[in-house]
């Protein structure tokens, strides 16, 4: 199996904060991997270190075979990038958005498409601004997807959102990993942990406590029965 990411030994600190701990990983290509773990454990510096917009302090990061230290420029066409919500493109209309991010690439998927398939076309004239949170995430999913990446990185993608346009996004990512991208998601959500990841990494405190598919973190419960909820407790809370 190709990994398309490999992390060894990240650290990463703020001051006297272990942000992240000595953390080794692999990503294998066409995976959707979802990092989940407490506020505050590392789960977003460990994926800016891998979108290489963060540097760790030691350790090695390499993205599509490449040193992200030393090929940052050629790692950056290749990857798409969702952060957080932002208010950076707030005052922008949504094709503006698109036009504009689509002028930082070289390589570019046809912009129509990403638009038809993510159902943006009502929207092109409005503000990203007065949008509602899930066609705000949809218009930074195609954000995301206009350089045609070949791993797709989600900072919490459906946060704040309802249950069914937290579904609908859902749908629109589940169409990229059809095509075989690799996505990285971190989110808060574990039934959507459970039920669209290949694998889940849990950080604690920094580091790496497990990783493995749902089903097998379920399983090394022990309990026989069990979900998410109950391997999140066990494994990225500190006071059991
Ligand atoms: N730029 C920064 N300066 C100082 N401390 C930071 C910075 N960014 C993150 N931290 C600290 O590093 C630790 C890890 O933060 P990080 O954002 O990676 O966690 P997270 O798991 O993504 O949290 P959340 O679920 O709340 O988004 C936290 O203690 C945080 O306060």
């Amino acid at each position: 199996m190709e990994h398309v990411i490999e992390l060894t030994d990240i650290k990463k600190n703020y001051k006297d904060v272990k942000a992240v701990d000595g953390i080794s990983l692999k990503v294998k290509k066409g995976e959707v991997l979802g990092i989940i773990g407490a506020n505050g454990a590392g789960k977003s510096t460990t994926l800016e270190i891998m979108m290489g917009i963060r540097k760790p302090d030691s350790g090695t990061v390499k993205v599509l075979g490449l040193d992200v230290e030393h090929a940052t420029n050629e790692i950056k066409q290749k990857i798409g990038i969702q952060l957080q919500q932002t208010a950076l493109y707030d005052r922008i209309k949504v094709k503006e958005a698109l036009e504009l991010f689509s002028s930082y690439y070289e390589k570019k998927r046809d912009l129509k498409e990403i638009i038809e398939t993510l159902g943006l076309t009502p929207y092109l004239n409005k503000y990203v601004k007065n949008l509602s949170g899930g066609w705000q995430q949809r218009t930074s999913l195609a954000l995301a997807l206009i350089n045609d990446p070949e791993i797709i990185f989600l900072d919490e993608p459906t946060t704040g959102l309802d249950p069914k346009a937290r579904l609908e996004l859902w749908a629109c990512i589940n169409r990229y990993r059809e095509e075989g991208k690799t996505i990285l998601l971190s989110t808060h959500y574990m039934d959507e942990a459970q039920r669209h990841c290949d694998r889940i990494a849990i950080i604690k405190k920094g580091k790496l406590v497990a990783c493995d598919k749902p089903e097998h973190l379920i399983e090394s419960l022990g309990h026989g029965i069990g979900s998410m909820e109950d391997v999140y407790l066990q494994y990225a809370v500190s006071s059991l």
